[in-house]
């Protein structure tokens, strides 16, 4: 890994804890390692598109209610727009313009064609029907129906929805456009076109990178344990690919608390008791229950968060015991953090690396879709996983170049990459 006895990057000051405001501290700094000029800086500091709807959906008691929805397309120069949408009561504008600035710099990490784009509404799937979720998501894409497009923009699931609301999304674009577009929409259903391997995608990579960054480390798979903030699709498959691999997971947790078993939690009973109790772990019996704050700084050697954005502050990152994070999660790191987990020497796989995965097979699958033909398991999993190594010796050696974090590393490959492509682009 790179030295992390001098913290060479300017400390990135924040006021309070914003998603927006901790993409762009990291910005400035890779910006000005790499000497961006002024004119692109300004391009890509702010989003090329904000789109703000509101959705009337019929209730099932008859009520109409009106829903907020966002897309943001952040930039397109590398390809069209890709990123997924999240349901969540917490979702805000900022956060999407965050989300969808990392879609581009993760795209130009792993070197696909793809610009950056992410959408949301703000709805609490958890009380709503299938019925009523429908009814939003259909709405919700016929409100977008002209940013939306297999060669414009193209969604895929992120937290609260999955390959259920892409089918709808596909279903509902494609009678739009008066045929099916099965490339419009990735994370979909298999027999409509999903790819096999995607709904693993996130969490194989987020293992694949944190097993690369072990290497450099010199730590031993056999005695290595790890914590997992989020039990959802990224956090349950990242904990079940490792637990296969011979990690020892000891604590986990989800929004219905964190669960600790220093021996090691069997993942294969957790998720099947996750999927017998309405997708939650609430009341595993496999782990004590455990403060879920205290998962964050517990006494293991790699920690994964994979939920939400900001739970590693300043206010707790001193107390970090792990020596390695790998984020599933995007942006689960607040700035005003990376000052002291670099000075306290851990090493950080960053969110636009570690989770990329996922729209890497994404990517596949719209490939597959656009050659009417599909690959087999090993050829997607050979090929994310050559992506994802690829990437990461490249973002590793960028931060042996100039001695800086993998994080700073990662954005500076990635601005590199689109600043180029507007070099040999132009057009403004
Ligand atoms: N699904 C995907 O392919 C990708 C997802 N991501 C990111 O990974 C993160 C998780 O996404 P998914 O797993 O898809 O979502 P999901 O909706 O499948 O799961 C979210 C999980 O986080 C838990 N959770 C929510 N708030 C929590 C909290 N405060 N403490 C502990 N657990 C909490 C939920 O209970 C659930 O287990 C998000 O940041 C998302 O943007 C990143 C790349 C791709
Ligand atoms: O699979 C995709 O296209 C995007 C996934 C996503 O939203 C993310 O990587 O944050």
């Amino acid at each position: 890994m790179a030295t992390h006895t001098v913290y060479k990057e300017p400390a990135p000051l924040i006021d309070r804890e914003n998603p927006l405001e901790s993409m762009m501290s990291r910005f400035n700094v890779a910006a000005e390692i790499l000497g961006l000029d002024e004119e692109t800086y300004n391009v890509l500091k702010t989003p090329d598109k904000q789109v703000i709807v509101h959705i009337p959906v019929t209730m099932d008691n008859g009520k109409v209610r009106v829903f907020e929805g966002y897309r943001v397309i952040h930039n397109t120069i590398l390809g069209p727009s890709k990123g997924g949408i999240r349901y969540d009561k917490n979702v805000y504008l900022d956060e999407v313009k965050a989300l969808a600035a990392w879609m581009t710099w993760k795209c130009a990490v792993v070197d696909i064609p793809y610009g950056g784009a992410k959408g949301g509404i703000i709805c609490d799937p958890t009380t709503m029907s299938a019925g009523e979720i429908e009814r939003m998501t259909r709405a919700y894409t016929l409100a977008l129906k002209d940013v939306f497009g297999p060669d414009r923009d193209i969604p895929a699931p992120d937290m609260g929805t999955g390959p259920r609301e892409m089918a709808w999304l596909m279903d509902e674009f494609s009678k739009t456009v008066g045929m099916t577009s099965s490339a419009v929409v990735t994370g979909k259903p298999l027999v409509m076109g999903g790819s096999l391997g995607r709904t693993e995608a996130t969490g194989r990579g987020v293992m694949v990178s944190c097993l690369a960054a072990m290497v450099k480390l010199d730590m031993k798979i056999e005695e290595t344990s790890v914590a997992i903030q989020g039990f959802g699709n990224v956090g349950s498959w990242t904990a079940k690919l490792m637990f296969d691999k011979g990690l020892k997971i000891k604590a986990v947790s989800d929004i219905s608390g964190a669960y600790w078993n220093a021996d090691g939690i069997n993942i294969d009973e957790a998720i099947a008791y996750k999927n017998a109790h309405g997708g939650r772990l609430e009341g595993f019996t496999g782990a004590v229950p455990m403060d879920p704050d205290e998962l964050l700084t517990s006494e293991v050697d790699v920690l994964v968060p994979a939920a939400v954005e900001d739970v590693i502050t300043e206010h707790n990152a001193p107390y970090i015991k792990a020596k390695l994070i790998v984020e599933g999660a995007n942006g689960p790191t607040a700035a005003s953090a990376d000052p002291i987990i670099y000075a306290k020497g851990i090493s950080v796989v960053p969110d636009i690396l570690a989770n990329s995965g996922g729209v890497t097979v994404s990517y596949f699958e719209w490939v597959q879709n656009k050659q009417g033909f599909k690959w087999t398991a090993e050829m997607v999993t050979e090929r994310a996983d050559r992506i994802m190594s690829d990437a990461f010796e490249k973002v590793y050696q960028t931060s042996l170049k100039y001695n800086i974090s993998l994080r700073i590393a990662a954005y500076v490959v990635a601005i590199d990459k689109v600043a180029q492509t507007y070099k040999f682009r132009g057009g403004f």
